[in-house]
């Protein structure tokens, strides 16, 4: 395993989250002497275990993640394994003949953070650290205290003061992470971290982590294997951090040159409008990110100015034929509203998928006979001041959905009827 940077090439034998100069660092694994349907049958001859490791949605994949762990120091949560959903809902509202959803958001923490930090904490343990830690809007500390807990170690998140979930703040907290709350945004504490996380003795979890990209492309491998290794013609994400779509575009490249598909999907990244620094690099024939000092859209999970992970996903784009879109905070709230209404449900953040695709299906981009999975990055119950607002706050579409407590047996009936 080698560690190479995406911006000077420099390549490192011993980890480290970044190269001398600044860079970040993509892990580079020798695949030579993997044969795809060797592979196949692995992966496949898995997915009836429940005890071990390998029963993980992650794990499955270990030789093409993390090959040199021992299973005993594996932190797992049989996390990944999440289902995919057609709805003809969705496709609808977006306008294409089918789509499908995949729910990132059934992971135990709820969130695709999961399918990462099993793989980042795994590492930091195998290298004897007792402390973690990451800045986050919610999701990654929930996901980080969960495993820091379940390893026996200690997590030390920081969160910004403002303009976050509270539901995430408190499932971080219950699962036992010391939190700070900080001035500023996510981009301010990941800096902070940077600087300063030596000096503490704290293993950072966040997605500078390249660990964390490396089992995040589980995703796509969990994608491929379940429709028989053969991807829809487009995959939709939602950008933040942009780590997402970077593990996309890594796992993607992985399965072409294994041979375990034999075309690629195009890949759509989809930012919110008030926090989409790389859709607005991209829109004005950019080659280099430009922060966007303050980030606000009301899918919280977005709110990030300054994506340390823009170069991956730039390359991801590239390499995919891939599009970058924005949605304003109406369209990624009526999408989730679609999205729950199906039964499958979703925080704010990854409705940005649906919304994106129904744009760009309206752009006549993606066509309505082409085939679409959305990547439902986290569950409808992180952000239930979400769902009050859109629902039960005047004036909006389902506020009348309630009947109230005062109708009488023959009024229930009629509107039973
Ligand atoms: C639910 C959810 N969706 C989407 C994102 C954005 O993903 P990324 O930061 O990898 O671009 C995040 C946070 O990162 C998130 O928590
Ligand atoms: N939405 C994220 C922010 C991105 O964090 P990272 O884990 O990619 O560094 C969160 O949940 O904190």
């Amino acid at each position: 395993m080698k560690f190479v940077c995406v911006e000077c090439s420099k390549v490192f034998a011993e980890f480290r989250y970044t190269c001398t100069c600044n860079g970040m660092l993509d892990i580079f694994q020798d695949f030579s002497g993997l044969d795809a349907e060797e592979l196949k049958r692995l992966f496949q001859s898995r997915l009836s275990d429940r005890l071990s490791p390998y029963a993980s949605g992650v794990w499955r994949y270990k030789e093409l993640i993390f090959p040199d762990v021992e299973d005993s120091a594996i932190v797992t949560k049989y996390e990944g394994n999440t289902g995919l959903y057609r709805s003809d809902a969705v496709a609808s509202y977006a306008g294409t003949r089918s789509v499908w959803l995949k729910a990132q958001s059934e992971n135990p923490s709820g969130s695709f953070k999961d399918n990462g930090m099993t793989v980042a904490v795994t590492h930091g343990r195998s290298l004897g650290y007792d402390r973690f830690t990451c800045t986050s809007t919610g999701n990654t500390s929930s996901s980080l205290a969960m495993y820091a807990s379940l390893a026996g170690r200690k997590s030390y998140v920081f969160v910004p003061n403002k303009n976050i979930s509270l539901n995430k703040v408190l499932q971080t907290l219950a699962y036992g992470a010391n939190i700070f709350s900080i001035e500023g945004t996510y981009d301010h504490g990941i800096k902070f971290l940077e600087e300063n996380s030596e000096k503490l003795g704290l293993y950072i979890c966040n997605s500078i982590n390249p660990f964390r990209i490396e089992g995040q492309k589980s995703i796509v491998y969990e994608l491929a294997q379940v429709m028989s290794w053969k991807l829809p013609d487009w995959i939709f994400v939602p950008g933040g951090a942009l780590s997402n779509v970077s593990a996309l575009g890594k796992g993607l490249s992985d399965l072409y040159a294994l041979g375990l598909i034999d075309k690629l999907p195009r890949v759509a990244l989809v930012q919110a409008e008030g926090a989409s620094p790389f859709y607005k690099m991209v829109a004005e024939g950019k080659t280099a990110l430009e922060a966007e000092p303050n980030p606000y859209t009301r899918a919280s999970a977005l709110n990030i100015g300054d994506p340390p992970s823009w170069r991956k996903a730039q390359r991801t784009l590239h390499e995919t034929n891939g599009v970058a879109v924005s949605v304003t905070d109406e369209e990624i709230l009526n999408a989730k509203a679609v999205i729950d209404a199906s039964g499958i449900g979703c925080e704010p953040a990854s409705a940005a998928t649906v919304a994106g695709l129904r744009k760009l299906v309206s752009q006549q981009i993606v066509d309505k006979d082409e085939t679409v999975a959305c990547i439902l990055t986290g569950n409808m119950l992180k952000d239930t001041d979400a769902l009050r607002e859109y629902h039960l706050e005047d004036n909006k579409p389902f506020s009348n959905k309630i009947i109230p407590s005062s109708l009488t047996y023959d009024d229930i009936f009629a509107v039973i009827k």
